[in-house]
């Protein structure tokens, strides 16, 4: 029984570091079949060995028994939306209002981000153990998707290294990166089975299957933004924040940068525009964030969007008519 317990140990260590390496530092330093291949004796391993099998086990990213009904989750901190800006003026009057709201002249310091346009989730980890997923739903009360977030391998079922919050709640976008939707279109057209018209819409989708093989069959991956239960234990730092999430082995995406006022912003805006074609995954803007947790905290929340954040839309791509 040792050695089949070595195994298994051996399978899953091998498995999560694979996953780390291909997900989270895009740097695989071995092909597709041989994780498949791992993959596969761990499955079968598990069959002849159900006690070994465990909702911590890299077995679980090819899905499992498909659900009757998804089950509500209430966000014990809610996932509030974004007010835009569309232009340099409003994005100067952003930060002016954040100016006057705290009687300061402050020289802010952002954070910009890319805005995915993929679907809100809120990871929840438990002793570094994924224990609930859920979608942002109305900001109060999301659906519980954990089986189907569990197939998703950017996604770590067990934190890496130590010292996170005993309860932590990750924050981020699952998307469907472009060359993943393309393959997967192509496929669905050849099979004559339904196409998806956008990576956000086949995201979507794929996030709300009751089955989770389904989602396990679908090239889903995630990017980290955001800290919800357990912040309060991390730095005053939302830039410092992240890139720690990213040590605990949560993907972030590269191109989160500090950035120095209105003026470091715009140049953010107009670098990513210009990228924007190039990114292996579709974003419908960007997002500056005042990187400091305190003034975040003394800007508050404006009804249901933060006063210390705003997005940055670009103008909607033109869509080729063939
Ligand atoms: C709704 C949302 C969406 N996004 N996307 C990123 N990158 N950050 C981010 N933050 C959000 O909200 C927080 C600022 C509360």
């Amino acid at each position: 029984m040792s050695d089949i317990l070595s195994r298994h140990r051996q399978l899953c260590e091998l498995l999560v570091e694979y996953g780390h390496q291909y997900y989270v530092l895009d740097n695989p330093t071995v092909p597709d079949a041989e994780y498949d291949r791992l993959m596969r004796e761990l499955i079968a391993l598990e069959v002849d060995h159900p006690e070994l099998k465990t909702p911590a086990s890299p077995s679980v990213r090819v899905g499992g028994q498909p659900l009757s009904a998804f089950s509500q989750v209430r966000h014990e901190i809610p996932m509030l939306s974004l007010d835009n800006v569309f232009s340099d003026e409003e994005l100067q009057a952003f930060e002016q209002r954040m100016r006057d709201r705290l009687k300061r002249e402050l020289n802010f310091t952002f954070c910009c981000e890319p805005k995915l346009d993929g679907l809100a989730v809120s990871l929840l980890y438990v002793d570094g153990q994924l224990v609930q997923a859920a979608t942002r739903g109305d900001g109060a009360t999301g659906e519980e998707i954990t089986e189907n977030v569990r197939t998703i391998k950017a996604i770590p079922l067990v934190l890496r290294g130590s010292g996170w919050p005993a309860r932590l709640e990750v924050r981020g976008e699952v998307f469907m990166p472009k060359a993943g939707f393309e393959a997967m279109n192509a496929k669905a057209q050849a099979a004559g089975e339904k196409v998806f018209v956008n990576p956000r819409n086949a995201a979507a989708g794929s996030l709300r299957q009751l089955d989770s093989r389904i989602t396990a069959s679908r090239p889903l991956s995630f990017y980290a933004y955001g800290v919800g239960i357990g912040g309060d234990e991390l730095g005053n730092s939302h830039f410092a924040r992240l890139n720690q999430l990213k040590a605990w082995g949560l993907p972030l995406s590269p191109e989160v940068k500090l950035k120095e006022g209105a003026a470091g912003c715009q140049a953010f805006h107009d670098d990513i525009l210009a990228r924007r074609s190039e990114l292996p995954y579709e974003i419908d803007g960007v997002v500056y964030k005042v990187d400091d947790i305190a003034l975040q905290q003394e800007l508050g929340f404006v009804a249901r969007a933060p006063r210390w954040a705003t997005a940055h839309k670009f103008p909607a791509e033109e869509e080729m008519t063939l």
